[in-house]
């Protein structure tokens, strides 16, 4: 078991955001995290990588309680995130957004960057060979001197994956990948999320695109209103009547909005 979590709560004042949600994953697995807007779902990445506190419950890493750990022992440990919102660096290219990703691994100390000595140079050198390796993986091969900014898209969410990767993780959090992809773009990506399984990495992410969801995870969690309301592999999930009204009552609520 990779990821256990325990009963987790994360109130906002008066609202419970996560309520009493349990799960775990696999080694090896995609997992997916998915319900209505508001469900609870970007919350709970926040408890897992320890951005703020749980209000009670446990979260276990490889049978570790990580309650409390900073955000840089949560990603030393072996855990890694993607945001929402594409948070690269956009006036870098893309392979030193890559080198940053690569650094949080590196050994040199601040002494030793400061005056450049052999090793730290060697090791610079070693980091962008890794940077470029994980371009290549994620399919941008040939774009390490653009910058950021300049990439379309589906290209700069790819990058942000390439960067997430950098710091070697066993648990890679990717939250709502495709967005704003096309359809191109979210095949390559759902081809992308399927090599990484094959190196033994463990995927949980989060994602309204629902086709590629069912086509990619092989179990699913669902949270409504903060409360796990079901698991199960995509079929079940498909044929649960409480998901199936979740969805729908949110539906009607965005046709009245
Ligand atoms: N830092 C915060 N302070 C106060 N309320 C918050 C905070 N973060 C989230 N919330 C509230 O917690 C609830 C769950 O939000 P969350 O972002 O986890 O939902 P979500 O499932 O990720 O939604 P979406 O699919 O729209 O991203 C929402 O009502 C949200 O307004």
């Amino acid at each position: 078991m990779v990821l256990a979590v325990e009963k987790a709560c994360k109130n906002f004042g008066g609202l419970a955001a996560v309520s009493d949600v349990s799960f775990t994953i696999q080694k090896g697995e995609i997992f997916g995290l998915i319900g209505p807007n508001g469900a609870g779902k970007t919350t709970m990445f926040n408890l897992i990588t320890s951005m703020f506190p749980l209000s009670s419950g446990e979260v276990l890493f490889k049978d570790e309680n990580i309650n409390g750990l900073k955000p840089n022992k949560i990603t030393e440990k072996g855990i890694c995130r993607t945001f929402q919102n594409i948070r690269l660096f956009p006036k870098m290219s893309a392979e030193e957004n890559v080198m940053v990703g690569v650094h949080c691994r590196s050994k040199s100390g601040v002494l030793s960057s400061v005056f450049r000595t052999k090793s730290q140079r060697k090791e610079e050198e070693e980091i962008r060979q890794r940077a470029n390796e994980l371009l290549e993986f994620v399919g941008l091969e040939g774009y390490a001197d653009v910058t950021a900014e300049n990439l379309a898209y589906g290209q700069q969410r790819r990058l942000e994956i390439a960067r997430a990767m950098a710091s070697d993780p066993q648990l890679l959090l990717l939250d709502e990948p495709a967005a704003g992809m096309n359809e191109t773009e979210t095949s390559d990506l759902f081809q992308l999320i399927k090599k990484i399984q094959t190196r033994g990495i463990t995927v949980l992410l989060i994602e309204h695109d629902m086709p590629l969801v069912m086509n990619l995870c092989d179990r699913i969690a669902v949270l409504n209103f903060g409360k796990k309301i079901a698991e199960g592999t995509p079929e079940e999930i498909q044929n649960n009547p409480d998901v199936i009204e979740a969805y729908l009552g949110s539906e009607e609520e965005e046709d009245y909005a």
